[in-house]
């Protein structure tokens, strides 16, 4: 991938699930340490986007790139390379439940190649430290907040440093003080190159932390939708 190449570029995409079109007609260009938000409606496409992005979803109609990966020739075999080079984080968090945040943070590293400890360490700590968890590597998951879950799987998205993160509603499950410190988390991320899509519902979220807003509707993506904060 070139530097100046976008980190997503869809031309033309159709977004499906199994036979359905959900979507047609996508075309995103998003570039270096931008921050968009994916809006629209329950059920309109958004999840399905994201997964199309993150090779979850085959791109059956259309081109995509995405950090230099071509989403088009992408098969079961290639995921992995693509997830090693983007971030993807839920509004569940996905922690594994039976092992402490520094052993859900090794297990990552580790499933995506790494091998020297003492690399593994750095790194842990390095992630850790970004995300204010510097102290808490030694807790269990359930010893944790919801907002404290949501930094560890921040940090775990950040492990192979990647020039891409999609977010599916990262804040959903937050009270809103906790979803405050997220987004500043996220947008800081974003300040030091990194690229974020997020998937949202929360109007407060896109009105505290305005940038681009992409909407789903009407089986189509349209690009710096207007926002309607009554609705
Ligand atoms: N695994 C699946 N198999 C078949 N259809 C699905 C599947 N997942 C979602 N869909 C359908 O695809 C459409 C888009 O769903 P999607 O989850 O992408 O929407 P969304 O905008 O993310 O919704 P929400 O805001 O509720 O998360 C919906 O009609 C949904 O029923």
């Amino acid at each position: 991938m070139t530097p100046e190449q976008p980190i997503i570029q869809l031309t033309n995409a159709s977004i499906y699930q199994g036979n359905s079109l959900i979507l047609s007609d996508v075309n995103i260009t998003v570039n270096k340490g931008e921050f968009v938000y994916l809006i629209g409606k329950t059920g309109t496409g958004k999840s399905s986007l994201l997964k199309t992005l993150y090779g979850d979803l085959p791109l059956k109609d259309g081109t995509g790139q995405v950090v230099g990966f071509d989403l088009k020739k992408m098969d079961w075999k290639k995921v992995p390379y693509l997830r090693r080079n983007l971030g993807v984080v839920f509004q569940d968090f996905q922690l594994l439940t039976d092992r402490n945040v520094h052993d859900n943070l090794k297990f990552a590293l580790r499933a995506t190649g790494w091998q020297d400890n003492k690399q593994i360490e750095d790194k842990i700590a390095d992630v850790l430290d970004k995300v204010g968890l510097g102290t808490k590597g030694f807790k269990m998951p359930y010893e944790l907040s919801g907002g404290e879950q949501q930094r560890v799987d921040i940090a775990r998205a950040m492990l192979n440093s990647p020039r891409l993160i999609l977010a599916d509603e990262p804040t959903g499950n937050l009270d809103p003080e906790t979803s405050d410190g997220i987004m500043q988390l996220l947008f800081r991320i974003c300040r030091e190159g990194t690229a974020i899509v997020m998937a949202t519902h929360d109007y407060i979220v896109l009105q505290k932390f305005p940038s681009r807003v992409l909407r789903t509707e009407n089986g189509h993506v349209t690009d710096n939708a207007a926002v309607n904060f009554s609705s």
